[in-house]
């Protein structure tokens, strides 16, 4: 299980100061160089959007992704009703009966009370339902991937109460797309709703989605569940990455972790 996947800041890519120490024959040199890389990279981009995102390999796809939001992040979005109402009753209903699988110790950046669904058997049959549904129909075809090419990352509910933990301070989360669903009705609870700090300057934007209805956002973009002040609310959130790196991160976890049963 991979502790890290909320993050207090967006990550940034490290600024070499490139161009300070040269001389002006060297600078211009650097930036012929710039120059074709900024083409190269303008070229691929082309000719990679121009072939249907389905054609291309998980690294393009995920090359293409990053380029397309080098400087600007897209705002959040918000997709009314993928859980019914007598869905997301069957999954409050579950839960009431798991007493005991609720953590709160899963992540060791900003913990929230959660119950993991990819490892709990009892409930497959929603992970099955929300791999086809949110990540199969609404998010590959949205950011460009294939089918098969983006999974769960980590997939868990999470209770918030006026009583105990009544929000999640801001932050980033640690995968490539981020979404959320509200469980229980918007009038269980008062307060609450995520908000999201889409760029630096421009004001945020707090959502308040109704029952079922789905929240997806690159998750770059820094967002915080605001504290409720009466009742509870349930949501479940689902960290989605591609298959070739959540690969990767489970082979390297195995591997840090010699006594880990496989
Ligand atoms: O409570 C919310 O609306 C946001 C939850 C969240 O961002 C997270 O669990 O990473
Ligand atoms: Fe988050």
């Amino acid at each position: 299980m991979c502790n890290s996947c909320r993050n207090s800041s967006a990550c940034s890519d490290d600024e070499l100061e490139l161009f300070s120490e040269l001389d002006q024959d060297e600078q211009i040199v650097l930036q012929k160089r710039q120059d074709a890389v900024n083409n190269a990279n303008q070229q691929r981009l082309q000719r990679l959007t121009a072939e249907s995102p389905k054609a291309r390999s998980i690294l393009d796809n995920r090359w293409v992704f990053f380029q397309v939001r080098k400087s600007h992040f897209p705002s959040p979005v918000v997709v009314p009703e993928v859980l019914t109402a007598d869905q997301c009753q069957m999954i409050l209903d579950q839960c009431l009966q798991m007493e005991d699988a609720w953590t709160s110790d899963r992540h060791s950046a900003f913990p929230t009370h959660d119950i993991p669904l990819t490892t709990t058997p009892s409930f497959a049959d929603v992970v099955s339902l929300l791999r086809e549904r949110v990540i199969y129909k609404i998010l590959c075809p949205m950011y460009g991937f294939a089918p098969h090419q983006l999974g769960f990352r980590d997939l868990f509910l999470v209770k918030y109460s006026a009583c105990g933990q009544r929000g999640l301070a801001a932050h980033t989360d640690g995968c490539l797309l981020s979404f959320s669903i509200l469980v229980n009705g918007p009038t269980d609870f008062s307060g609450g709703g995520t908000q999201f700090f889409v760029s630096d300057g421009s004001p945020s934007t707090l959502l308040h989605p109704h029952q079922g209805a789905l929240i997806h956002h690159d998750s770059r973009i820094k967002h915080q569940g605001n504290d409720i002040t009466k009742g509870e609310r349930v949501i479940i959130v689902g960290f989605v990455d591609t298959v070739d790196t959540l690969l990767k991160d489970k082979l390297a976890s195995n591997q840090a972790c010699p006594n880990a049963r496989h």
